[in-house]
């Protein structure tokens, strides 16, 4: 399986409009996503990673058989290159109210080749300490693990969102469930990019997973965004790494290494729960 990871740049400047950055977002994937069966994006790189004061203007209602308005031009996209398309996310706005009495969400949204949704997650652990996404957003609450149509249907896929890799706990139910490809898009900062690195290797290396692993690059909200992004094997080894600019990774993955790690090296059999 081959895949594509699109680590996008962008500013929060006035210069560049949602409308201008979706457009270049499906740009980028009819550029660099032909020939590959996976395309992945970063986290709210349409509502800004940072932009916390952006996401209710915004927030896109997620209603079946419509896409919000930033996905329009990467549907479109997915149906010429004929790929599978992580887009990252979005702020997803919700008519009825979650459990805190907020309507937005952290989602994201898997395009198949038809351009139509094949999954949806929306982030578990939100990120802020006090500040914007725990006050401004609700807390996903169901692991997603899914086989994606075709053509990145050779791997089940688990899908989690930038601070969710903190969890180690999150990837053992996905792990539970199936999973053997762990996608992670993100906005990772700059200053903390080595937590980033080593987490990635040690997710992929504890659940015996590859890891596709796509952030951002540029300056959100006078943030400074880390780059790095990553596609590990199951062994733990980088097999691709970002700089820190806009970039992207094409990486074949072997995909019968998940069951001859987990056959020649059977350590998640010698859990004790
Ligand atoms: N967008 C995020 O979830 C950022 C997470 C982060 O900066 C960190 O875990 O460190």
């Amino acid at each position: 399986m081959k895949v594509a990871v699109i680590q996008m740049a962008y500013g929060e400047g006035a210069d560049e409009p949602v409308a201008d950055r979706a457009e270049r977002a499906a740009g980028l994937v009819r550029e660099h996503g032909p020939g590959h069966d996976l395309v992945v994006l970063p986290e709210l790189w349409s509502a800004g990673g940072f932009a916390a004061k952006e996401w209710q203007e915004r927030s896109q209602p997620l209603v079946p058989g419509e896409l919000p308005q930033a996905l329009v031009p990467l549907a479109a996209a997915v149906r010429d290159v004929g790929a599978v398309l992580h887009t990252g996310s979005v702020v997803e706005r919700s008519e009825e109210a979650g459990p805190e009495g907020r309507h937005l969400w952290n989602t994201s949204v898997v395009l198949g080749p038809d351009g139509e949704v094949a999954a949806t997650y929306r982030k578990i652990h939100r990120f802020g300490f006090g500040g914007g996404e725990p006050v401004l957003m609700e807390a996903g609450a169901d692991v997603v693990v899914t086989d994606l149509p075709a053509p990145a249907d050779a791997l089940t896929t688990g899908l989690s969102t930038c601070y969710d890799l903190r969890f180690p706990e999150l990837y053992r139910l996905q792990v539970d469930l199936g999973a053997e490809l762990l996608v992670v898009p993100a906005a990772w900062p700059a200053p903390r990019v080595e937590a980033w690195r080593l987490l990635l290797r040690a997710r992929a290396i504890e659940n015996q997973c590859f890891v596709v692993a796509c952030n951002t690059a540029g300056e959100h909200a006078g943030v400074a965004m880390g780059g790095r992004s990553a596609v590990v094997d199951p062994w733990g080894t980088v097999l691709a790494e970002a700089g820190t600019e806009e970039e992207v990774l094409s990486v074949e993955l072997d995909t019968g290494q998940v069951a001859t790690a987990r056959r020649d090296f059977p350590v998640l059999g010698d859990r004790r729960l």
